[in-house]
């Protein structure tokens, strides 16, 4: 099995040091991983550093594939990359978007692909969109961008799909099919994935583990209840809380103040 290792990862933006000697633990096919911490911790520079769009040194590799050394296209098609927004400003439609990266590879004077266009609008419809695939991606709401952002990563059938909070703008349904979907995906089709996300209940229900990053190192993971403490809280959140069981046994964070 083809895990991903990232180990000593380093990246810059001028004299700002972002991410400083970045190990993470094995990631392997079929898990979901949250990275958690606070706002300017470099949860994004992270994830973009992985996928090859930031520029950074260090170990990145996939089983026997050194993705540093890759080209950009062979890296593209091992990993996709999901961002918090869409550029503004396409005249797309929804389906033109989410086949856009999947035809970056295909000849300019081939035709339609038919089985891709069938595949976009069976993912479309996977998360419950397939109505909007018509429509002009620019007239749609910050939340139905979120799920064609998601669409575009998963019709590339990465072997890594990395998701930058890829339900801050959804619903509590949308959050749910979002997460229900994408770790379906990742268990059917062997698939790495990490998630980038503010919401530690998130992390909580769907990740297998969770890597918490302050200040652009790794100060925690493991199991999300190892991780998600009261004493991590206060570390890298200046907040006061603790985890709780709900009702039904499951794990629920309570926030109390900040501090
Ligand atoms: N394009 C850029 N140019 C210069 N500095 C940047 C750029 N992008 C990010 N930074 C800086 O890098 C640091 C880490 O940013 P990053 O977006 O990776 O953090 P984050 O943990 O994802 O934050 P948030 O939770 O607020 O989205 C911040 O200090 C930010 O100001």
């Amino acid at each position: 099995m083809q895990g991903l290792t990232v180990n000593d990862l380093w990246a810059n933006y001028g004299a700002n040091h972002v991410l400083q000697g970045v190990n993470l633990p094995d990631l392997s096919p079929s898990s979901l991983t949250a990275v958690i911490g606070p706002n300017a911790a470099g949860k994004t520079t992270l994830i973009r550093a992985i996928s090859g769009l930031q520029m950074a040194k260090g170990v990145v590799r996939l089983g026997d594939v050194d993705l540093m050394q890759c080209s950009w296209t062979e890296r593209a098609r091992h990993v996709a990359y999901m961002p918090q927004h869409l550029p503004d400003g396409l005249a797309l439609s929804v389906l033109e978007t989410v086949l856009l990266p999947a035809q970056v590879s295909m000849s300019p004077f081939a035709g339609p692909d038919v089985a891709l266009q069938d595949r976009a609008i069976q993912i479309l419809s996977v998360l419950g969109v397939e109505s909007l695939a018509m429509q002009q991606l620019r007239s749609l709401s910050g939340g139905q961008r979120q799920m064609v952002a998601l669409a575009q990563a998963m019709i590339r059938d990465p072997r890594v799909l990395l998701l930058d909070e890829p339900t801050s703008a959804l619903d509590p349904h949308h959050q749910l099919s979002v997460m229900q979907c994408v770790r379906s995906f990742t268990r059917r089709q062997q698939v790495i994935g990490v998630f980038v996300c503010h919401d530690l209940n998130l992390a909580l229900t769907w990740a297998d583990q969770v890597v918490a990053l302050h200040q652009g190192r790794i100060v925690a993971h493991g199991t999300p209840e190892t991780v998600i403490t009261s004493d991590l809280l206060s570390e890298i959140y200046n907040v006061q809380g603790r985890v709780e069981r709900c009702s039904k046994g499951r794990p629920l964070l309570i926030y109390d103040q900040a501090i």
